[in-house]
């Protein structure tokens, strides 16, 4: 890694698989981190620009600048026909970076026998903001210096959790790669929760945003845990107390999030089956 930007070092080059909804969150963070333009490129069938000064392909290159970083950013199912026109252009320094879900490491060294370093990477959509997760995972055959590069590309985006097991991929993934569609379900919810006891929509869509968002960023700065928190809410004999009870009663929301969890991970499962 050569390129340095404001504070964070920067693949040589970057060749972008897709550039969607995730990746393009990705790629955003990296260039207001200082991600020089003019060392990526974007693949996308539709040819749909990124930003002024990023090159965007409807087809694969002839070959790839060296010191290139793949970053596979399509669908999963795509992987097929992706390796059959990708491998080729790899060479043993390629170094890959998946964040498709579901996609096994071993299926991506079948894909791409000669690239030696690839990292899958299961990003959330905030990375946008740099207030995303990533979880990372790799093999002993990457060398530790793709490990420490990798990790260094993904920092910007904000939480880095290296996981040591493949096995609980999936189960991260469901935590926090479909972590936000969760919450902002939860946010939906009790937005319409309120509407339900009477306030009007607009009013209550606005409260239970900001509800959120302040209630996060407390949290996140808080000495004591989320438990300790929502106790100290709660004033003996009063209101939120009576709440809680409603929540806690037979574990519903303990209940309904390892259902949402477990749905979650058991599709990835069956992603990397084939299913
Ligand atoms: N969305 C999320 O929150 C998360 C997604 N992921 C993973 O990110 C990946 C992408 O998801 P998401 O961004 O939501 O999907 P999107 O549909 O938003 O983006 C898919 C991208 O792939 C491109 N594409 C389509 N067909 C091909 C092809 N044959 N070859 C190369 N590129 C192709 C599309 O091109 P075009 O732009 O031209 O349409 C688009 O840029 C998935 O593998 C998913 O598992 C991981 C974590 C979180
Ligand atoms: O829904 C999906 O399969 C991907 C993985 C995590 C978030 N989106």
């Amino acid at each position: 890694m050569t390129q340095t930007g404001v504070d964070h070092p920067f693949p040589d080059h970057l060749f972008l698989v897709g550039c969607g909804n995730m990746a393009g969150q990705m790629l955003s963070r990296w260039l207001d981190c200082g991600l020089d333009r003019e060392r990526v490129t974007v693949l996308r069938p539709s040819g749909r620009p990124v930003t002024d000064g990023v090159a965007v392909m409807t087809d694969y290159p002839a070959a790839l600048p060296a010191g290139t970083t793949v970053l596979l950013g399509m669908k999963p199912y795509q992987i097929a026909d992706v390796a059959v026109a990708l491998a080729p252009l790899c060479v043993a320094d390629t170094r890959i970076v998946s964040i498709l879900a579901g996609t096994t490491l071993a299926d991506l060294r079948a894909r791409f026998p000669v690239a030696r370093d690839i990292v899958r990477a299961m990003p959330n959509l905030p990375v946008g903001l740099g207030e995303g997760v990533t979880a990372l995972f790799t093999d002993d055959v990457t060398s530790a210096q793709a490990k420490m590069d990798v990790a260094a590309l993904i920092e910007p985006l904000g939480l880095v959790e290296w996981i040591a097991d493949e096995a609980l991929f999936n189960q991260v993934t469901a935590l926090s790669g479909c972590g936000p569609a969760f919450l902002f379900r939860f946010v939906d919810a009790l937005a319409q929760a309120g509407e339900a006891i009477g306030i009007p929509a607009d009013q209550a869509a606005r409260m239970a945003l900001a509800t959120v968002q302040g209630s996060a960023n407390m949290a996140a700065r808080a000495n004591d845990g989320p438990g300790v928190l929502a106790d100290r809410v709660a004033s003996p004999g009063g209101m939120t107390r009576e709440g809680l009870n409603a929540l806690d009663a037979d574990d519903r929301l303990l209940t309904l999030l390892i259902d949402t969890l477990a749905a979650a991970r058991d599709r990835g499962e069956a992603m990397a089956r084939g299913a």
